[in-house]
C-alpha cells in the first residue's frame, strides 16, 4: 500500500463544519483558494482566445461563457481538493490548502463544488448554449474523475490530465457556435493541440521542482517518480518543439490571422529555449525559468488574436 492509499490521519481535515468565528473575509479566501484561481484564470484567457478564433464577436455571449466556466473550473478546483486532502496534507506545497488545513470541512468543499458546477453548467445551457455546457461538464468529469484518481497510480496520468486541461479553448470555439461551422474545426483542433502541448513543459518543470513531495504523498506525476536525470527536461524540449508547427494550424484553419502565427513562432521559441536549457541542465532556475515562461505563452497568443481579430481585421 503506497502512502497515497493509507488511511487519512483524522487531525488532517474535518468532515462535518463547526462554528467558525473567523471573519467573512478570511472564510471566503478558502472558498477563493479551492477554486485555484489562477489555473482557472489562465484557462478563461484560453477561452477568450478559442472565442475570437472562432469568430466570436459578441462581448456580452464571451461574458457569459467567461461567468460559466469559472464556476465549472471553480467546482473541478474545489472537488479536485476534496479528493486529494489526503495526499495535499503530504506535501509542504498543498498542505497550507483550506481542507488539509482544517480551515474548511470536506462538506463544505463538497457542496461548494456541486453547487459551483450545477450552477456553471445551468449559466452556460441558458445563457450560450447546451453543447458548451456539456463540454464544460466533460472538462470537469475528465479532470475529477479521471485525471484526479490516477495520479496514485500512474505517470501517464499527465497525459490524461491534459485533456481537460485542454478543452478549455474548444469551450470558447463552442460558446461562439464553433460547432456549427465544420471549416472552424481545424482551428479549434489546433487551439486544443497548442494547449495540449503547453502542457507538458509546464508541468515538467513543476513536477522536477517538487518531485519529492510527489514521491513523498505516493502520486506518480513521473514515470519512475524521480525521473533518470534530464527525462523531464527531455520531454519539456520535445514538447516545446512540437508546439512549434501546431501553433500555426489556428492560422492555417483560418480562425486567426498572420501576427497571432508569428508570436505562436516567437513565443513558442522562447519558450523552446528554456525548455532545451532545462533538457541541458536540470536545476531549480532552468525549471523555474521554464515555468516562468510557460505562463507568459498564452496571455501573448490572446493578445495578438485580440489585436489581429478586433482592431486590425
Ligand atoms: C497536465 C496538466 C497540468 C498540470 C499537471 C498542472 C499542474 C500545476 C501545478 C502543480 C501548479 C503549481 C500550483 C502550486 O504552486 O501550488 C501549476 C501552476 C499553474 N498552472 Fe498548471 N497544470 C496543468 C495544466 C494547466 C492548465 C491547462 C492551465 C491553464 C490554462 C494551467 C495554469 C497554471 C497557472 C496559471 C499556474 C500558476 C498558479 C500559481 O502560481 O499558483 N496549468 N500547475
Ligand atoms: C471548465 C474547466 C473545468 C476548466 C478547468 C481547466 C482545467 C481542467 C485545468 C486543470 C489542469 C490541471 C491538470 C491542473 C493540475 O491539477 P493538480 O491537481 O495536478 O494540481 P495540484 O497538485 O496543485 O492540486
Amino acid at each position: 500500500m503506497n502512502a497515497a492509499s493509507a488511511p487519512l490521519s483524522s487531525a488532517s481535515t474535518r468532515s462535518t463544519p463547526v462554528a467558525d468565528s473567523r471573519p467573512l473575509t478570511t472564510r471566503l479566501a478558502d472558498y477563493r483558494t479551492l477554486a485555484k484561481p489562477k489555473i482557472a484564470a489562465m484557462a478563461l484567457v484560453t477561452v477568450a482566445l478559442g472565442y475570437l478564433a472562432a469568430g466570436g464577436s459578441d462581448p456580452v455571449t464571451l461574458l457569459h461563457a467567461s461567468i460559466g466556466i469559472a464556476l465549472v473550473a471553480a467546482a473541478s478546483g474545489a472537488l479536485n481538493q476534496f479528493a486529494e486532502r489526503d495526499t495535499d496534507a503530504r506535501m509542504t506545497r498543498t498542505a497550507n490548502r483550506p481542507l488539509p488545513a482544517g480551515r474548511l470541512s470536506e462538506t463544505e468543499a463538497l457542496v461548494f463544488g456541486i453547487v459551483c458546477g450545477v450552477a456553471g453548467a445551468d449559466y452556460l445551457a441558458f445563457t450560450v448554449n447546451p453543447f458548451t455546457a456539456l463540454l464544460a461538464l466533460l472538462t470537469l468529469a475528465l479532470y475529477v474523475g479521471v485525471y484526479t484518481p490516477l495520479k496514485r497510480s500512474t505517470a501517464w496520468s499527465v497525459v490524461i490530465g491534459a485533456v481537460p486541461g485542454a478543452l478549455p479553448p474548444v469551450l470558447g470555439w463552442a460558446a461562439a457556435g464553433g460547432g456549427a461551422e465544420p471549416g472552424t474545426w481545424l482551428t479549434a483542433a489546433g487551439l486544443f493541440g497548442i494547449l495540449f502541448l503547453w502542457q507538458f513543459p509546464h508541468f515538467m518543470a513543476i513536477a522536477w521542482l517538487n518531485r519529492e513531495q510527489y514521491k513523498q504523498a505516493g502520486l506518480h506525476m513521473l514515470p519512475g517518480q524521480i525521473p533518470r536525470v534530464g527525462w523531464a527536461g527531455k520531454a519539456a524540449a520535445l514538447t516545446a518543439l512540437a508546439l512549434l508547427p501546431v501553433g500555426l494550424l489556428p492560422t492555417v484553419g483560418g480562425g486567426v490571422g498572420l501576427w497571432t502565427a508569428v508570436t505562436a513562432t516567437l513565443a513558442g521559441a522562447i519558450y523552446l529555449y528554456y525548455s532545451v536549457r532545462f533538457a541541458q541542465q536540470e536545476t531549480r532556475p532552468t525549471a523555474r525559468a521554464v515555468l516562468f515562461a510557460s505562463l507568459g505563452y498564452l496571455p501573448a497568443l490572446l493578445l495578438a488574436a485580440a489585436i489581429e481579430l478586433l482592431v486590425i481585421r
